[in-house]
């Protein structure tokens, strides 16, 4: 499965927004990939992650002990993944704006795969890497359906993206005018 083939997927789905978006890093775009629109398909959702799987399986050397999808947009596929690797999926959610673990427990050295459905910045998943190192789990890989930096942003362990599709984000204080004349909506979860 390449990009052409998860974008199709989106596109089909009506998942690929255009307009003024608030990203979780503060960053503005004219496109938003709302994957909520993907993963209420499970036909869709089981083949990508199948295909995202496979790709892990792949690139991923030795064990895996959990998936952890960070909550809300990692939650769908993060499970889903975890079902084609045979392994438990666990997720992180957020406590007063910081990912925690609050519903599991994970042994030490737990070898950790971590699933999300959009990269960005990466933000999202090297937070997500500070809550389980905290915990003394080792994040072996982290994965996404699509990397919206296309190789761009470093998470700090290796990242397996399904698809790799370049999106413009701009600063809040650099706007090109026809975007600043949008009003700006913000679709995700953090801070709410
Ligand atoms: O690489 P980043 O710059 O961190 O951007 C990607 C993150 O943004 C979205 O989450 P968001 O916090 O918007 O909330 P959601 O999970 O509820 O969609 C998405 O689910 C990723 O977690
Ligand atoms: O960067 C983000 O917050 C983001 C971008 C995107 O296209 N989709 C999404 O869910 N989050
Ligand atoms: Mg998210």
């Amino acid at each position: 499965m390449n990009t052409d083939d998860v974008l199709e997927i989106f596109r089909d789905a009506g998942a690929v927004l255009e307009g003024h978006f608030i990203l979780t890093s503060g960053l503005r775009s004219p496109v938003f990939l709302q994957k909520a629109r993907v993963f209420m398909h499970a036909d869709k959702t089981e083949t990508l992650c199948k295909a995202l799987a496979e790709k892990i399986r792949e690139q991923v050397p030795g064990q895996i002990d959990y998936v952890v999808g960070p909550a809300i947009g990692g939650l769908i596929p993060a499970y889903e993944t975890s079902r084609h690797l045979g392994v438990p999926a666990i997720w992180v959610e957020r406590e007063q704006g910081t990912f925690r673990l609050r519903r599991f427990e994970i042994e030490q050295s737990a070898r950790v795969v971590i699933v999300e459905d959009i990269v960005t910045t990466g933000l999202s998943i090297r937070e997500t890497i500070e809550c389980l190192k905290a915990l003394g789990a080792e994040v072996v890989a982290a994965a996404c359906i699509i990397d919206r930096s296309a190789g761009k942003s470093d998470v700090g362990v290796p990242l397996v993206a399904l698809a790799e599709y370049e999106v413009p984000a701009y600063p809040a204080d650099a706007l090109p005018p026809e975007l600043a004349a949008l009003p700006a909506v913000k679709p995700g979860s953090r801070n709410m």
